[in-house]
């Protein structure tokens, strides 16, 4: 079965990319399990083609078809997964996390996101985060000046003892982006997510000289080998790569390769927020992950079973992924 849902945010998330003010999706629900497909234009298919591949899954004898039917549509090939490893973890009455991973943690280090606003803004929302147990903020840059930006970071990082990230979504040229880490590293910002356009991969060799680069859009259109011959960490949204079960390979060919992964949704509803805390409980030790985005919703599908807890979210530990859709979603 097939339910369509959109969702506002609570306020528009300005990014280098253009505002993000609503999410739409659907939940793909099989032989008892819940998946969520939340198609983000620029890292999924369109919301369309994201519906036309799950009426086709739907329609399948089986689940290796439903499967197949989501090839090339990552958004839905996530629903449908996950509805599979939902069903399945609920009639084994073990966890997503456990179905996923030998042995998961209970809990996992979140950080807060922190969208393009003035210096007074910025600021006040770093502190914010800090006041709610947030260790790790993450500041959306690149949607300005570069010396606008610069200044922003350097306000936060005078104001907050908060490790700073921050995400240019590949806004900055690669004279911007040398000037951008030269000055980001005096204020020991942790990294930079997507300092370049995703096309630019080799502009980010050697970039990082005390800040770390992080790739994300870079996920989207290159092999995962060679992303992670460039970066000292990658961005891993289940909802962009096909599913949970991709991005747990993601996370583990990462790790032999020595690149840190993070975990983050594209903004999704419960369903696929709370899967994602499952995959990310699942990779020993993690760094904070950019799952901090309930928030973000003035509405959901569902009661959050996994809210942000002083800068960390703990695993629901009902079968499954835990999470009990409403009848009127
Ligand atoms: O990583 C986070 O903190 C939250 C998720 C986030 O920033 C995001 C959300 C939707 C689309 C793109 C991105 C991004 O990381 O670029
Ligand atoms: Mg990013």
């Amino acid at each position: 079965m097939i339910r369509a849902f959109s969702l506002a945010l609570d306020a528009p998330l300005p990014t280098a990319n253009g505002t993000i003010d609503h999410r739409s999706g659907f939940l793909f629900e099989r032989d008892g399990g819940v998946g969520e497909a939340t198609p983000l234009p620029g890292w999924t298919e369109s919301r369309e083609d994201c519906g036309a591949a799950l009426r086709e899954a739907d329609a399948a004898d089986d689940w290796d078809a439903a499967l197949a039917a989501c090839e090339g549509s990552p958004a839905a090939r996530h629903a449908v997964s996950l509805a599979r490893l939902d069903a399945e973890s609920r009639a084994r009455g073990i966890t997503l996390a456990a179905r996923l991973a030998d042995d998961p943690a209970g809990s996992v280090p979140v950080n807060a996101t922190v969208g393009d606003a003035g210096v007074e803004a910025t600021v006040e929302a770093v502190e914010n985060a800090l006041d709610a147990g947030f260790e790790t903020v993450k500041v959306k840059v690149g949607a300005r000046s570069l010396a606008d930006d610069l200044e922003r970071m350097r306000a936060a990082s005078d104001a907050t003892d908060a490790t700073l990230r921050a995400d240019a979504n590949g806004a900055w040229s690669r004279e911007q982006a040398r000037e951008a880490f030269d000055a980001l590293a005096g204020l020991g910002v942790e990294y930079v997510e997507q300092p370049l356009a995703a096309d630019d991969l080799t502009g980010h060799r050697g970039l990082g000289d005390g800040v770390g680069v992080a790739l994300d859009e870079a996920t989207t259109n290159h092999a995962l080998d060679d992303v992670l011959a460039v970066a000292d960490c990658v961005v891993l949204k289940p909802m962009a790569l096909g599913g949970v079960d991709r991005a747990r390979d993601a996370a583990l060919a990462a790790r032999e390769a020595g690149v840190e992964p993070v975990v983050t949704t594209t903004i999704d509803a419960a369903v696929a927020r709370t899967a994602a805390v499952h995959l990310a409980a699942g990779v020993p030790e993690i760094s904070a992950c950019g799952l901090a985005t309930a928030d973000l919703l003035a509405e959901d599908v569902a009661d959050d079973p996994a809210p942000v807890e002083s800068g960390r979210i703990r695993v629901p530990d009902a079968p499954g992924h835990g999470v009990e859709v409403s009848v009127d979603a």
